[in-house]
């Protein structure tokens, strides 16, 4: 069990700069989410740490050892990949066995090993089997059992759960996480899948274009996003955004349709002067209330019944925004609406920097 840090890392191929001076630090035991878009960099960063790719500088450090110069197999660290690469001629057996086998371990320990790391994964029953013989979940058990088996200081997994349908996905997440924390392993995940970061980590680092935008956990990516990127890539449907103006204590969206500036704001607009600004709220954090009152005025533009509730969405000058009102509640095309937004929760960005106004000064 160990910590992982990484101190300025910068990774280039020719001149692409794919980690543009990253600095993270992964705790003993803790399970932290790589999330970002396809090409951030996510994947990169997780070869470093495995020590597939050498970084172009910038140090690793494993606890207080300095690694950056080992090979994978000197690091100690399980890897899981999106294809699960299972030796299609070894057995679910030899499969899990090959790490140690490799290591030369006396093969009673193998064999005490292998059948413990597969009952802990629900697969001691498909020991005998070849993988064909086995469906994507169990292949995907059995590469994390491999990864498992040589007990790492380190678990990094790359987006381990893609190959799955959508239901058994969430099944193997919920006992991926249980395991991480059963075993005390320390695990890098990485993922574009916000749920699913959301879901498992204890704190997610957002990654956009090679830089750690935020690090933090789940609920403070979720409601305090540092970016407008993170509010919009969190979220299903993400963050609302409405451009406003600053004016008299007030939150201008347009003539005739204003809001207060809300309580945990007002020094902070004060103090540095922003005009133009960008309102975010979550979909869940605000209510929708036919005809016009006190709030933000849209139109229905559309509505979807989702069981429980629908999603409404509302045109807002030029701009669209969904909002989650009780199932039941009947709303027309076209048909004028008040948001009220939930104070407490609503969220300020400087439209220029498109950075939260309370880490402005960072
Ligand atoms: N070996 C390489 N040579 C050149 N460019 C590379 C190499 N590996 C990655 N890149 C580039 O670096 C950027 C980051 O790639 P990376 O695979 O880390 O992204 P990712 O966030 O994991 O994306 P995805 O979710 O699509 O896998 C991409 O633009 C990619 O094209």
């Amino acid at each position: 069990m160990v910590s992982v840090r990484l101190e300025n890392i910068v990774k280039r191929f020719g001149n692409f700069t794919a980690l543009d001076n990253v600095n993270l630090e992964v705790k003993d035991r803790e399970f932290m989410a790589l999330l970002g878009p396809s090409g951030s960099g996510k994947s990169t960063l997780l070869y470093t740490i495995a020590g597939i790719y050498k970084p172009t500088s910038g140090r690793v450090y494993f606890d207080d050892r300095d690694v950056t110069e080992l090979p994978p197999k000197d690091r100690n660290v399980g890897l899981v990949f999106q294809n699960w690469a299972l030796y299609p001629h070894m057995t679910v057996y030899r499969n899990i066995a090959f790490p140690l086998e490799l290591r030369k371990a006396p093969r009673e320990e193998i064999d005490k090993k292998v059948k413990e790391v597969a009952k802990m994964l629900h697969i001691d029953k498909l020991l005998d089997r070849y993988p064909w013989q086995l469906s994507g979940g169990q292949q995907q058990r059995v590469a994390i059992a491999r990864a498992l088996v040589k007990e790492p200081d380190v678990l990094l997994l790359d987006e381990p759960l893609s190959n799955l349908d959508a239901l058994l996905r969430l099944e193997v997440r919920a006992e991926l996480k249980r395991l991480q924390k059963e075993l005390g392993i320390t695990a890098v995940y990485v993922t574009h899948d916000q749920a699913e970061a959301l879901a498992m980590a204890d704190r997610i680092a957002v990654i956009r274009e090679g830089k750690i935008l935020q690090v933090g956990t789940p609920d403070e990516v979720y409601y305090k996003p540092k970016y407008k990127f993170v509010g919009g890539f969190l979220g299903n449907p993400p963050m609302n955004f409405l451009e406003a103006r600053v004016e008299d204590g007030k939150l201008v969206i347009s003539e005739g349709n204003s809001i207060p500036i809300p309580k945990q704001y007002r020094g902070i607009v004060e103090k540095t002067g922003v005009k133009e600004v960008l309102i975010g709220f979550r979909p869940h954090d605000a209510e929708v209330e036919k005809g016009v009152s006190q709030g933000i005025i849209g139109e229905v533009y559309s509505f979807e019944p989702l069981g429980r509730e629908q999603i409404v969405t509302i045109s807002v000058n030029d701009s669209i925004v969904k909002v989650f009102a009780p199932e039941g509640e009947h709303f027309n095309f076209g048909e004028k609406v008040t948001i009220k937004v939930k104070e407490e929760l609503l969220v300020l960005f400087d439209k220029k920097t498109e950075k939260a106004l309370e880490f402005l000064a960072e």
